[in-house]
């Protein structure tokens, strides 16, 4: 099935981690000009605008060591509900992030519609902490955790249900720098994960391939949750938690070249695009270079 509609949505939040400015990254993204670009793919795009979430207070939760919860699961409450929205209305849900914590809303609008919904996780880190095992108390490493049922109760039960997604239904790509605890919860719960050591030794085509034929045999649905930090941070270097020896502009292309042609995606978000950390703008462009790959986009 081919994507007639995309209707993209913003979610301006950076309370999932500590270095502001990713809040500025749905901007960014539409000044690098996504919506003029994927129309020209032939698809009818509509641009819903951005969900607003208020500042905080105080960013410390009392008696937990989650930062800003309340406001992260208000805004994503807020999201997942715009998300099941517009999958009802039969548009592709297109979420420009905010930093990965809004994962947590999406994966929640997204897995409503599907029994068996399957994940791409394209990032250097498995996103994959709770409070117990995160260093670190930032949301934005949580909400892989929190998506299979393993998370605060304000995150897990967002949309009225969980878990959202299965374990055994997630593809983690571009992993380089994994915790103990997420390492555990990997080895725990059967995720399947293709570290930058897969990628170095199969190669892009071979490791995309085996991703696709592994979703397709046992899923009804795929979103892809890419986190721009999962490129190399010298094509990508706006973003908040940087790891070097990443995934490469042009593997990336493939990546999405790939997915494009697999007709399996079913729903994107790109996440982490932090505008004050970048240079002109550079990741931001990089995003939108790979959602026009996504969508179909063509060398020739
Ligand atoms: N979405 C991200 N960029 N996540 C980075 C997470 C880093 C680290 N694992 C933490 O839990 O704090
Ligand atoms: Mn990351
Ligand atoms: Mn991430």
């Amino acid at each position: 099935m081919s994507i007639q509609k995309i209707s993209v949505i913003g979610l301006p939040m950076d309370l999932g981690q500590a270095r502001r400015g990713v809040d500025m990254g749905p901007s960014a993204i539409r000044c690098a000009e996504i919506v003029e670009r994927l129309e020209k793919l032939n698809i009818e795009v509509e641009d819903l605008g951005d969900i607003i979430v208020g500042r905080p207070e105080n960013a410390d939760e009392p008696g937990t060591n989650l930062k800003n919860l309340q406001l992260v699961a208000k805004g994503n409450t807020q999201l997942a509900t715009r998300v099941d929205e517009i999958i009802e209305e039969g548009s592709f849900p297109l979420i420009l992030g905010g930093d990965h914590s809004i994962a947590i809303g999406t994966l929640a609008g997204v897995a409503k519609h599907y029994e068996n919904l399957g994940v791409i996780w394209y990032d250097a880190h498995g996103d994959l902490n709770t409070e117990d095992t995160s260093p670190s108390g930032n949301i934005h490493g949580m909400p892989l955790a929190v998506s299979i049922g393993i998370g605060h109760p304000d995150l897990i039960n967002i949309h009225g249900f969980a878990p959202k997604v299965k374990p055994e239904n997630i593809v983690i790509i571009g992993a380089r720098s994994l915790d103990e605890g997420e390492k555990e919860l990997i080895r725990e719960k059967g995720i399947k994960v293709f570290t930058m050591h897969e990628i170095d030794r199969l190669g892009m085509t071979r490791v995309m391939e085996e991703c696709i034929d592994y979703l397709r045999e046992r899923t009804d649905g795929v979103h892809l949750s890419l986190d721009l930090d999962g490129v190399d941070p010298a094509d990508a270097p706006g973003v908040g938690t940087p790891v070097i020896g990443g995934i490469s502009y042009r593997e990336s292309h493939l990546a999405m070249e790939m997915l494009a042609e697999s007709n399996l995606i079913t729903s994107a978000e790109f996440v982490e695009v932090n505008p004050i950390l970048d240079e002109r703008n550079k990741t931001a462009i990089v995003a939108v270079a790979l959602m026009g790959s996504l969508f179909g986009e063509k060398l020739v």
